[in-house]
């Protein structure tokens, strides 16, 4: 079904404020490090999505997927919920870096417009649309080959804030330690009141 077909519900789905970019957000051109380097969107793992993040202008977070024979679904085809995982990436990193609040995905969607053939590069343009308290409401579109090649997949995502113990509680606190001391990821730098 093309895109003007799909029924269009309202996003966000409730009145939300406009997101505030946080001052120690990183600028426009800033190619974003891989946040962990275990994660299987942005880390060095194998057969991992090796997401390649970088802020551009006005809100908007650029992010590269390279779909390989690993990511395959259909022959030839990237799966659906790979790409999914692109996304819930690259909203995930432009919440995280655009507002530096720790969040996690509550609700994620997807619109498979296109397929995604093995071989392109998807090219994922995200922003965080508005706030609601601790929900947090990002969206983002996939474009084949170029930042303004034919959108081939939509998507929508809530992500909620929540306190640094969510990950001490329910993860691994040794790994999370680590990953906090990183210079870029220090605590006092984060908006960590949910
Ligand atoms: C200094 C360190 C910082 C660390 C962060 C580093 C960032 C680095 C930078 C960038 C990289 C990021 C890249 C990562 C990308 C990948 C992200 C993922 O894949 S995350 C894994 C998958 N997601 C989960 O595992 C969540 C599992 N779910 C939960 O833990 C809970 O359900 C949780 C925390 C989401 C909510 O639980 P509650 O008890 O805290 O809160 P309640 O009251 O249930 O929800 C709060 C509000 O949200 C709504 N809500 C929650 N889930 C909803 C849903 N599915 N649909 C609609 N509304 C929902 C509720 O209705 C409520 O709304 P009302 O305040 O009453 O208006």
């Amino acid at each position: 079904m093309s895109d003007e077909r799909r029924p269009a519900n309202p996003w966000p789905p409730v009145e939300t404020q406009r997101p505030e970019i946080h001052p120690k957000a990183p600028g426009p051109g800033t190619d974003l490090e891989m946040h962990y380097t275990e994660c299987f969107g942005c880390g060095d793992v194998d057969n991992g999505l090796h997401i390649h993040s970088t802020v551009g202008e006005s809100g908007v977070v650029h992010s590269r997927f390279p779909v390989t024979r690993a990511h395959q679904g259909a022959p030839g085809l990237a799966h659906g919920g790979l790409l999914a995982c692109a996304f819930d990436e690259a909203l995930g990193s432009t919440v995280g870096n655009l507002l530096r609040r720790p969040a996690v995905t509550g609700k994620l969607e997807t619109d498979f417009l296109r397929p995604v053939p093995v071989g392109t590069t998807l090219f994922i343009a995200a922003r965080v649309d508005g706030v609601a308290g601790r929900k947090i409401y990002a969206s983002a579109d996939g474009h084949l080959n170029s930042a303004d090649g034919p959108v081939a997949v939509r998507a929508r995502g809530l992500f909620i804030q929540v306190g640094l113990e969510h990950f001490t509680t329910h993860g691994d606190a040794d790994a999370l330690a680590k990953f906090t001391q990183a210079p870029r990821l220090r605590h006092d730098d984060w908006d960590i009141n949910p």
